[in-house]
């Protein structure tokens, strides 16, 4: 049996739905029936399933009953913000047909695609954060990556060689949904992400690529963004962007120009130190406890999601740092004028990415009107000013009068949600609306007119005019009278007191007011429209202002930010090292109760290493976390938390702290640990900064404390970064003393009895003692296991020093100072004195004296 075949045995309803259904096979399809919109057989399943919905049966179709399960449309946002959420997608299929001149089903249509990646509702998005669709590309020589952030319509693309490098990029943008080719060999790079969706190989073509990217920016060639050559990147853009025009199903004016992402004007920090430093989200996917958590106080949602980005994408262009960090100086005496002005002007970044998507709803016009009201304000407090960069953002950020002018005019005080049943323009926006209105409200003087002629030519003094919803008009006379009626009066409608009659002329006037509400409607949504055409337009200035106002946002909170919690202005400098005096955690120090303590830090060309030892809970992980957070802050232009600080070049953060099973891509925590530190031995740099908190813990002690013996001499010797080493092997605190470069620092503790106090300071120098069993006991470990674990650690300690009685791992002991044999040596073994003859003997010691 055929396709259509198979269609014949279903009913008509169903055979509509099917056709709709294959043209959307992959994605779930919201079916509209009067209030409701239903979903069919897998599509039940699945939305039952994921949305909690209960499932049922929708009569039979081809003989068997037919799962169903529906929402009801008015809740609709609700269960596709659900959907979205967990990555799935959904078509919206409304009736376009009328009812009552329909022949069998009422014509139905897609009439848009909610994807996770492509939503612009409000409702549908979280607002202090980006939503990004991806494509990704991978062929011999490398990957190809773009994102496009529709509700800005930022549109980035990225190419790079090694797996790590697009692994930390996918880290950074963290895209909703990722479109990947169907050939995709990569796959363990994305299969744990929510979104995914394969993607016909011809929709990566080049040439096509190209040509949707010309026809999208209008330009011939795409030199101008400086991505011409870049095809792998391009072929992701050119299937990225086929995507979202077939979702949309409109223009998308807003996306108008493509901007290449090159690791050399980051510092690069990979995915494992993205999760580590917890930038934007802890350890368990959560906000608190994080940089943003504490650093954003932003006033506008765009503001926030600026932010963010910033704290994702630590730049290396000093220019701009500087520019930044002159910003805030300024700003910290005057953010308290400008925060309350930009908390008026809002989400606006987002309110014009829906204009150009032509879906912007009443609200964000009023929006957009009240944040162009503020703007005269705001630029007369930016124009005391006196920061050249301040003075930028301010041209940038224009007064819109014209604009916010026609929208004074146009728009309400407060609009309905929707422009479906009007209500939205106001008064004196249009003259032809406001005489169709005063109409269709019977708004006119035409009736009092009536009442008084009737009134008077009848000599019926009850006589008076009224309006219900059932009846219409109606002329009404009190009972007493109503014998004084002539007989073109039809009676209407019977009260206790008085009778209500139509008129012929009164009957016409209702006619007129009924059609000029159907006409002001129309004319309304005709406007409402024009609208859309009338700000256009001016989208890019508008765009660009936007931005700018978000980045003044930004600047102005890290002014708060810095003044409240008592930052300073780093020192970027062009000489290698990292120098910091009294530097803080800036987030432990929020979220403790008692003082933080301070601590200062210094590397530099001659001290590129510091072996910091100490006792469990000391403050190593709190140090070396806080040194990477001031330098992360200082290469977003931010202020520090610290009394002062110099920073030097710096390519790259690396940081190897502690580490938790990657089970679902089946490595151990060992596996996990290796693999960080080989990323980092393959691609630190002498300006990389790099932290390593305990490598090797997760293997017998002699092989870890090998690894990080050899692990140290790479990073000091060979790749020269400055290092932050935290170990419990005191062993390797003896390296000092063998490698110069590299020093000793230590936190202490104070034991006394059985309890143990941190002091939290850094000093110079090795720790003497670690403290463990002391810990432990603080940790509730039972007091019995305390006592035998004192005695079982006399027993070692008194064993090392007799080492040669140790019963295990001789030979591990002796790695320590265990070399290769030399040429030499091998040779010298080789010798066997007695069967050489004396030419021989000379000839060999000619041999060896060679060889040293
Ligand atoms: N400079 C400081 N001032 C005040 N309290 C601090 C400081 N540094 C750390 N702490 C406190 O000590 C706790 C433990 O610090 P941290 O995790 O850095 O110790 P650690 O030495 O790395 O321990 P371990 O060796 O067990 O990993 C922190 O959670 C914090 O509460």
């Amino acid at each position: 049996m055929n396709e259509n075949e198979k269609l014949t045995h279903h009913t008509p309803m169903m055979q509509q739905y099917l056709k709709l259904k294959a043209e959307n096979p992959d994605i779930l399809l919201f079916y509209r029936m009067g209030d409701f919109y239903e979903l069919f057989y897998d599509d039940a399943k699945k939305a039952s399933q994921l949305l909690d919905i209960s499932l049922t049966k929708r009569g039979a179709s081809a003989g068997e009953p037919i799962p169903m399960a529906g929402v009801p449309y008015h809740a609709v946002e609700g269960y596709l913000a659900k959907l979205i959420s967990l990555g799935e997608s959904v078509a919206i299929c409304e009736q376009i047909g009328d009812p009552t001149t329909s022949k069998g089903p009422v014509e139905r249509k897609v009439v848009r695609i909610v994807t996770p990646g492509t939503v612009s509702d409000e409702q549908l998005l979280e607002d202090r954060k980006d939503n990004l669709l991806a494509a990704i590309w991978h062929q011999a020589e490398g990957y190809g990556y773009a994102t496009l952030d529709i509700s800005s319509g930022r549109f980035n693309v990225f190419e790079c060689h090694s797996q790590e490098a697009m692994q930390a990029e996918l880290q950074r943008t963290n895209p909703v949904e990722i479109l990947y080719p169907e050939t995709f060999a990569v796959m363990h790079l994305i299969d744990n992400r929510h979104g995914l969706r394969r993607r016909p190989l011809w929709e990566f073509e080049l040439s096509t690529a190209k040509q949707q990217l010309n026809l999208q920016f209008g330009t011939k060639d795409l030199i101008g963004f400086g991505v011409e050559q870049a095809s792998k990147a391009l072929k992701a853009a050119g299937c990225l962007l086929q995507y979202v025009k077939d979702t949309q199903k409109t223009a998308l004016p807003h996306i108008r120009a493509l901007t290449k992402v090159s690791a050399d004007k980051f510092v690069v920090l990979d995915a494992a130190t993205r999760r580590n430093l917890e930038l934007t989200e802890n350890l368990s996917g959560g906000t608190e406890n994080t940089v943003a958590a504490v650093l954003d106080k932003t006033q506008t949602a765009m503001g926030s999601r600026m932010l963010k980005r910033w704290l994702h994408t630590p730049i290396r262009d000093v220019v701009v740092l500087n520019q930044r960090q002159t910003s805030i100086a300024e700003l910290q005496n005057q953010y308290d004028n400008i925060q309350p002005l930009l908390k008026q002007i809002g989400d606006i970044e987002r309110i014009l990415a829906r204009l150009a998507l032509r879906s912007a709803r009443p609200r964000d016009f009023a929006r957009l009107r009240d944040a162009y009201n503020i703007l005269p304000t705001l630029q007369h407090a930016l124009s005391e000013l006196n920061n050249p960069y301040l003075q930028t953002l301010r041209q940038h950020i224009h007064v819109f009068s014209d604009i916010a002018t026609l929208l004074n005019q146009a728009i309400i005080e407060t609009p309905p949600v929707l422009i479906r049943d009007g209500g939205v323009l106001a008064q004196g926006y249009n003259t032809e609306l406001d005489e169709l209105r005063a109409l269709s409200a019977g708004a006119t003087s035409y009736l009092d007119q009536l009442e008084i002629r009737e009134r008077s030519a009848l000599g019926i003094d009850t006589l008076k005019i009224g309006y219900n919803a059932i009846h219409g008009y109606y002329i009404q006379v009190s009972r007493g009278q109503s014998h004084l009626v002539p007989i073109h009066y039809t009676r209407r409608q019977t009260l206790k007191n008085a009778e209500r009659y139509i008129i012929p002329e009164l009957k016409e006037y209702e006619d007129k007011v009924l059609t000029s509400k159907g006409k002001a409607l129309a004319l309304e949504k005709a406007l409402y429209d024009q609208l859309f055409d009338l700000l256009l337009p001016h989208l890019s200035a508008m765009q660009s202002s936007a931005e700018s106002l978000a980045e003044l946002d930004v600047l102005a909170n890290l002014a708060e930010r810095a003044d409240n919690l008592n930052y300073c202005a780093p020192k970027l400098i062009n000489k290698k090292g990292i120098h910091i005096e009294n530097g803080r955690h800036l987030v432990v120090e929020q979220v403790m109760s008692k003082p933080f303590i301070a601590n200062a830090l210094n590397l530099s060309q001659e001290r590129k290493m510091l072996i910091i030892t100490g006792p469990n809970m000391g403050g190593k992980s709190t140090y070396m976390r806080q040194t990477a957070l001031i330098v992360l802050l200082s290469y977003i232009g931010s202020f520090v938390p610290a009394s002062a600080a110099m920073i030097g070049p710096i390519d790259r953060i690396f940081t190897r702290i502690g580490a938790s099973d990657d089970l679902a891509s089946g490595r151990s925590t060992f596996m996990v640990e290796m693999t960080e530190t080989a990323n980092i031995m393959h691609n630190a740099t002498e300006h990389s900064l790099v932290l390593m908190d305990e490598i090797g813990r997760g293997t017998s002690t002699y092989d870890g404390l090998s690894l990080a013996w050899a692990c140290v001499e790479t990073l000091v010797n060979q790749i020269k970064a400055m290092t932050l080493f935290a170990t419990h092997y005191f062993e390797l605190t003896q390296l000092p003393e063998k490698i110069t470069g590299i020093y000793n620092v230590h936190f202490d503790a104070i034991e006394h009895d059985n309890t143990i106090a941190f002091r939290h300071t850094v000093e110079e120098g090795a720790a003497s003692k670690s403290y463990g069993i002391a810990v432990a006991g603080l940790a509730g470990v039972p007091n019995a296991i305390l006592k035998r674990a004192k005695q079982k650690l006399k027993e070692l300690e008194l064993l090392s020093q007799h080492s040669s009685n140790l019963p295990v791992d001789n030979t591990q002991l002796s790695l320590m100072n265990h070399t290769e044999p030399s040429e030499i040596e091998q040779a010298l073994k080789q010798i066997d004195p007695d069967t050489l003859t004396p030419k021989q003997a000379l000839d060999m010691l000619y041999q060896l004296k060679k060889l040293l």
